[in-house]
């Protein structure tokens, strides 16, 4: 029977540092060994809830549709719609407040799909837990957590919940997120007193904060909105805005724009009434001078284009974390990327051991352990008779943490593929893990990191004794070595040369290389298992041999660098590995291009080279560089820096715990997903789902996408709000009749901006757009020649709607039916332009009329509506005008073909230019 969960279990307990670790288990009912049942869990979850912070509420909905009225434009509307409704025009009063509210509409529900967008993106990328529930290790999502939960945590793992510690080992957390120290601070289970504060309770580890070093385990105490973190969220509301550099540009350029045309509206009124004109008809002129002249949709279309973008990106396998990315990967002009596992499968196999006095190829693929040895005479060892084989399958398949699986007849690895490929070549020569164990049950560990680049572990062995073992980086474990093993088992000097000329062959031909070594202990210091470490290693190791894996470059991989390439995009390789082995893989992936001379232009340096380089020269050979071999973590961040100083925009890989600095420096910092720490997709902008090098290649092509789109949403915005002005300004300036009404104004601008002008953000991207340079991140948003065509475009709708407005008055049209004519005009050549607009620099015609659905979508219903309001009656009496004969009608559409030629030719002469 499940025990009844007592009602502390309820409370956030802020006393659970104040308690020794099995006091705490007791309270929270759970057992420190075997966790919870599964049904315990399930009932706990229903009892309190996920472990996820409640999604921030954001403004409530009232306040959200009043924040679509806090606009100076809106508030001019008002104020005139008020001033209409005194003046007792009550048609131009009902429309203006018509307009306001369905413009409102329009922009609630648009921020509202934006923000459920990015919200969906979050979901993408959940985390995981490692928990022990009914005596078995597991993992699962972190939300599935509950108070009692036994969970445990690595280096690199985000801590999933408040936990109070029963075990640690040098733990180490950052506690930023909670604390803003970023610090790591030391852990341990010592029972504190009850009034310390957060900062200091060393016996707790909170939700949200990362484990850089050591290991822990212990008990949930609090989750989901209880813990300290959900504490501070609470407080602070924490709403990801949807704010980017470029939107905040944009604003702030639409908000001088505003005043500034206020401003001009006002002198207009004031002209309008020293000329004598009629106060009542001149105000509501400078109003339509002013709401047509403002491009109120610009800031809404921005955030639209980049969430369509993200959107798109993530259907690609790249999720964005922070919405600027979007824009920086349209200008990323450098993509560093590790090599292991971006550009390669990561799927390894051994193919070759090498011994001091032999060598021998392995058969078979994947990790399935059906293969053999064999030596060159095609016959299979035996390893009684080959003491340093032996020794080196041992060390392979003991001084390791992977296991293989096996699932119906398919073979599979859990943990670091380096490793289940050491596994595999150990059990293809009859040294299966259960053997392993059995001859060699371990002692003490030296865990593996980038830095160390070696892994050693302590055994108990029935003929010697106690042994050493250790696998790692051929150079570092010859560094430990004084001697080397034959076959009969003899130690002899080591042949250093002799094993690193066998290495870098290996290498040479892109196998990953790793040396093995073991030692009998001696029996001074491994006796205490706890006094393991390295020091207790150097020199006395005697090396067994060395094992080279395949990892094939991934399929496509090379196509994607081309394309970087094509597209003016540098791609280095930053590694851990050899530099023989980094440089053949690079070849094979055509990063050195069609240069087969690069190489020995010293394109490829090494994490000596580096330190080694004077700081003046470092910016430039960095820059120059195309692989960087045996580079630690902590180089990343330099080499980040130097090409940043070099000009570049940095699109940096990375998946550990230290390359969160390099990450965060990076212009777009990018985590894997699968095989990435949590620290990492913490530091990172974007996420790769797959891992793989070719998403970061098509996320830079969305983002020059997105770019493209929001350049093509404001050449074709600007010169209808450009031409609207310059409509009302030139009537009242010369006391002409107003050629355009001020609703007529009000409905062009409403209803083109979402029905036409919006379906430039769901434009698919152009052919060719990687065969152009990276964008500079200086430069404007419009170029002089896209300036020069908003004002011939600009010029075109007022001098053909003025010219068509008088024609048809002076061949005895009604100033209504002239008005209409115009109004039509203003539509039909927006319309045939945001066609043109579909491509900046090519016609139309070229990049296919219908490749874009949503525009024929948005043309239809803007044509309804210009029906609408030409014929139907009740328009009629509302926006002042009346029904067109045929012929009207042709002389529009012959303006606009006309106005759309003109754009053609002006495309096609600046394309024979450049
Ligand atoms: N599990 C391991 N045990 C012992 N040594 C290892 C292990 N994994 C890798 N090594 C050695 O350490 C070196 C560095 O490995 P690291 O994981 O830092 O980089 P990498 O995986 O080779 O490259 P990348 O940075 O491209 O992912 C490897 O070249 C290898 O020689």
């Amino acid at each position: 029977m499940t025990p009844a969960v007592s009602p502390s279990l309820a409370s956030s307990a802020p006393v659970h540092h104040g308690l020794a670790a099995h006091e705490v288990v007791l309270l929270l009912e759970t057992d420190p060994h075997r966790g919870l049942t599964g049904q315990d869990a399930a009932e706990r979850r229903a009892r309190f809830g996920p472990n996820a912070l409640p999604a921030p509420k954001g403004a409530g909905l009232v306040l959200r549709i009043l924040r679509q009225f806090h606009h100076p434009l809106v508030y001019v509307l008002l104020a005139a719609g008020a001033i209409t409704a005194v003046l007792g025009e009550y048609v131009d009063c009902a429309v203006i407040f018509g307009v306001v509210a369905i413009n409102a509409v329009v922009g609630f529900i648009q921020e509202s799909k934006a923000e459920a967008a990015l919200e969906g993106l979050r979901s993408l990328v959940r985390t995981h837990a490692k928990v022990v529930r009914d005596g078995h290790e597991r993992t699962v999502p972190s939300d599935d957590l509950v108070p009692g939960d036994l969970v445990l945590f690595d280096a690199g793992d985000k801590v999933p919940a408040d936990v109070r510690l029963t075990r640690v080992a040098e733990l180490r957390v950052n506690e930023s997120a909670l604390t803003g120290e970023s610090v790591p601070v030391a852990k341990d289970e010592v029972v504190l007193p009850e009034e310390i504060p957060v900062a200091d309770r060393r016996n707790m580890a909170y939700s949200g904060t990362l484990v850089t070093t050591g290991s822990g385990a212990g008990v949930v105490v609090a989750t989901g909105a209880e813990t300290e973190l959900g504490e501070i969220h609470r407080l602070v509301g924490a709403a990801e805005t949807l704010a980017t550099p470029l939107t905040r540009k944009l604003a702030g350029f639409s908000k001088i724009l505003t005043v500034g045309i206020l401003a001009l509206a006002a002198v207009t009124f004031g002209v309008g009434l020293l000329r004598g004109q009629d106060a009542v008809e001149t105000f509501t002129a400078a109003i339509a001078l002013a709401v047509g002249a403002i491009p109120e949709g610009l800031p809404a279309a921005v955030t639209i284009t980049l969430a369509i973008g993200v959107a798109r990106m993530a259907r690609r396998r790249a999720v964005i974390r922070r919405l600027p990315a979007v824009e920086t990967l349209g200008s990323t002009t450098v993509i560093c990327s590790d090599k292991t596992g971006t550009l390669t499968e990561n799927q390894m196999t051994v193919r070759t051991v090498w011994t001091p006095d032999g060598r021998f190829e392995v058969t078979g693929a994947g990790y399935a352990p059906d293969g053999t040895l064999h030596d060159s005479h095609g016959t299979p060892p035996i390893l009684d008779a080959r003491a340093a084989l032996r020794w080196s399958l041992l060390a392979g398949a003991a001084c390791n943490d992977a296991a293989l699986t096996e699932r119906d007849g398919r073979w599979d690895i859990v943990g670091d593929p380096t490793e289940g490929a050491m596994l595999v070549v150990a059990a293809k020569a009859g040294l299966d893990a259960h053997r392993v164990k059995d001859l060699l049950p371990r002692l003490a560990t030296i865990p593996f990191s980038s830095e160390r680049q070696y892994m050693a572990t302590l055994h108990h062995d029935r003929t010697a004794g106690q042994v050493v073992l250790v696998k790692g980086a051929v150079e570092r474990v010859l560094d430990l070595c004084g001697a080397q093993m034959d076959a009969e088992g003899t130690v002899r000097p080591v042949d250093r040369a002799a094993a690193l000329d066998a290495a870098g062959d290996l290498a040479g031909r892109g196998l990953r290389v790793l040396a093995t070594a073991m030692r009998p202990a001696t029996g001074q210091d491994e006796s205490d298992p706890k006094g393991f470490g390295e020091e207790t290693l150097s020199g006395g190791m005697v090396l067994t041999g060395l094992q080279a894996m395949i990892d094939p470059p991934r399929a496509a991989a090379t196509a994607a660098v081309s394309a970087c390439h094509t597209a003016g995009i540098a791609v280095k390789m930053i590694t851990g590995d050899h530099a023989a082995t980094a440089t053949a893989i690079a070849g094979q992936v055509g990063l050195f291009g069609h240069d087969s001379q690069a190489r020995d232009r010293g394109t490829v340096l090494t994490g000596t080279d580096l330190a080694a380089l004077p700081a003046e020269e470092f910016p430039e050979a960095v820059d120059h560089a195309t692989v960087f071999a045996r580079v630690s973590p902590e180089q990343k961040l330099r080499l980040v820096e130097a090409l940043q100083a070099r000009g570049h925009v940095v699109a940096m890989t990375g998946d550990g715990v230290n390359d969160a600095p390099a990450l965060r420096q990076a212009g777009i910092g990018v985590a894997m997903g699968e095989s990435g720490t949590e620290v990492a997709k913490d530091a990172a902008d974007m996420i790769l789902t797959d891992d793989d090098f070719a998403t970061i290649e098509a996320a830079v092509e969305e983002g020059r996408g997105v770019f493209d789109n929001l350049t093509k949403f404001i050449t074709w915005t600007l010169p209808t709000n450009i031409g609207e002005g310059l409509v009302i300004l030139a009537a009242i300036v010369f006391g002409a009749a107003l050629p355009i009404l001020p609703t007529q104004i009000l409905w062009i601008n409403m209803t083109t901006a979402v029905a036409l002008g919006l379906m430039l953000a769901f434009e698919p991207k152009e052919t060719g757009i990687m065969n152009r340079p990276p964008r500079d991140p200086e430069q404007p948003l419009l170029t002089r020649a896209l300036m020069v065509r908003i004002l011939l475009v600009s010029t075109l709708l007022v001098s053909g709607s003025w010219w068509l407005f008088e024609w048809e008055l002076a061949n005895g049209a009604g100033l209504a039916e002239a008005r209409t004519a115009a109004l039509n005009l203003f539509v039909v050549v927006e319309a045939f332009y945001l066609f043109s607009c579909r491509s900046l620099t090519h016609s139309a015609w070229r990049i296919g009329m219908f490749s874009n659905r949503w525009l024929i979508v948005g043309v239809t219903v803007q044509a309804l509506g210009q029906l609408a309001i030409t014929y139907l009656p009740a328009m009629n009496t509302i926006f002042g005008t009346a029904p067109l004969g045929g012929e009207v009608w042709l002389r529009i559409l012959a303006i606009a073909v006309a106005a759309g030629l003109v754009v053609a030719v002006d495309k096609r002469l600046r394309r024979g230019r450049e």
